[in-house]
């Protein structure tokens, strides 16, 4: 286990999913105060805490006594403003016991796109961390419909890992960590202590069906993890229930999996652009132009460019693929896909030409692009 990186981390980001917070009537106030506990424990050492917690949507069908999530969006959006109160309640009155203060984030999707918003919302959680406040982040989603989701909170703490530039992301879950197969359909499942390199099979034996109140299952939890270690933050997988389960792990307790992180580190805007951005379209490239950006390091010019999928507009986040639809990697575009359209082919000389102006060379500047090799 990673005894070093622990030793050393003096930020982390803590997830507890759905289905640890909350019981059989509602919210399970024992794993909440034990998870307070020990993030007090962890503050009294000097490290800071920023939490990521789930349980909003099944505090309010607990309260609601409602058996299964509805299938109306306002009436789930509704389920979840009831719960999140209940949610930010309860962890309250909990840290309130060990002296400590909490403070509520709602993030969605379009908040960590924008980067001025993105930027604010790093300000704030800066501010309430040096006051030794305890933000509680959540998806917001009384105000989200499925086009601007964030979908689930594995991937949303992942991010706010690389927004704060933690040194370490814990995924508290119902299960003790990854195994080897989903384990509610295979009894011999065992659990991988240990993933080195996160590949298409690590995706492939993580289910993305959740447990009964969960949201992404394993799949988005090694989601989550592709992100963080590929920006150099380690992360762990574990059961949150378990006795002192941060403390344990603070104290080099090989529990849960463990997923190394690369040594290399992406600079933090490069992370926003492959990690946080949501893709509007993509831009299709020849061979060449693959070996220019791939195996150059150069930016994408509209020579090289033979197509363009969706409809964005300059600035975008757009992947850039091969003719056999291979990704590539992702980064802003200069032009919008309309403008993109119809440069594509040309020579920089001819840009100005075909759109009565030229304001950049490249589609995608090389300082705005990011190879997906890196973040693999
Ligand atoms: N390979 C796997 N290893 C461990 N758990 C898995 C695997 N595949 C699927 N799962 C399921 O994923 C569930 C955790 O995901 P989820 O319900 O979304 O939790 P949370 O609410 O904590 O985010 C576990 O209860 C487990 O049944
Ligand atoms: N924002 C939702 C949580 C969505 C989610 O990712 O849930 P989970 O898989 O339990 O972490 C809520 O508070 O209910």
């Amino acid at each position: 286990m990673p005894k070093q990186r622990l030793k050393n981390a003096k930020r982390i980001v803590v997830k507890l999913g759905s289905n640890v917070i909350t019981a059989k009537n509602g919210l399970d106030l024992k794993v909440i105060d034990a998870i307070s506990r020990q993030i007090d424990f962890l503050m009294n050492q000097g490290i800071e805490v920023i939490l990521v917690s789930s349980g909003a949507m099944a505090a309010g069908m607990r309260k609601m006594m409602l058996k299964r999530r509805p299938e109306e969006i306002p009436k789930r959006q509704a389920i979840s403003a009831i719960g999140q109160s209940g949610v930010m309640n309860a962890y309250e009155k909990s840290f309130a016991a060990y002296g400590r203060k909490i403070a509520q984030i709602l993030l969605t999707g379009d908040d960590l796109n924008n980067r001025q918003r993105y930027l604010n919302a790093r300000n704030t959680l800066h501010t309430l961390i040096d006051w030794k406040i305890i933000p509680i982040v959540n998806e917001n989603d009384t105000i989200t419909v499925e086009e601007i989701k964030l979908g689930d909170n594995d991937n949303l703490a992942a991010m706010i890992a690389l927004l704060m530039d933690a040194d370490f992301l814990f995924i508290l879950t119902d299960i003790d960590g990854l195994y080897d197969k989903d384990p509610r359909q295979f009894d011999d499942a065992r659990l991988l202590p240990k993933i080195e390199q996160i590949q298409k099979e690590t995706e492939e034996l993580a289910s993305g069906i959740p447990g009964t109140l969960g949201t992404g299952g394993m799949l988005s939890k090694v989601q989550a993890a592709q992100k963080v270690t590929s920006a150099g933050i380690p992360m762990i997988v574990a059961r949150g229930n378990r006795d002192d389960i941060l403390v344990r792990l603070f104290q080099g307790e090989d529990v849960g999996t463990y997923f190394v992180p690369k040594e290399v580190k992406m600079a933090s805007r490069k992370c926003w652009i492959a990690h946080t951005l949501a893709p509007k379209g993509s831009v299709v490239i020849d061979e060449g132009a693959v070996r220019a950006v791939k195996t150059n390091g150069k930016s994408l010019l509209p020579i090289g460019v033979v197509a363009v999928k969706g409809k964005f507009e300059q600035g975008a986040a757009v992947d850039f693929r091969t003719v056999e639809n291979e990704v590539i990697g992702v980064g802003l575009v200069n032009y919008s896909s309309s403008d993109i359209d119809l440069i594509k082919g040309l020579k920089t000389f001819q840009i100005k030409a075909c759109l009565g102006g030229k304001h950049y060379d490249e589609i995608i500047h090389r300082n705005n692009l990011v190879l997906k090799d890196f973040w693999q």
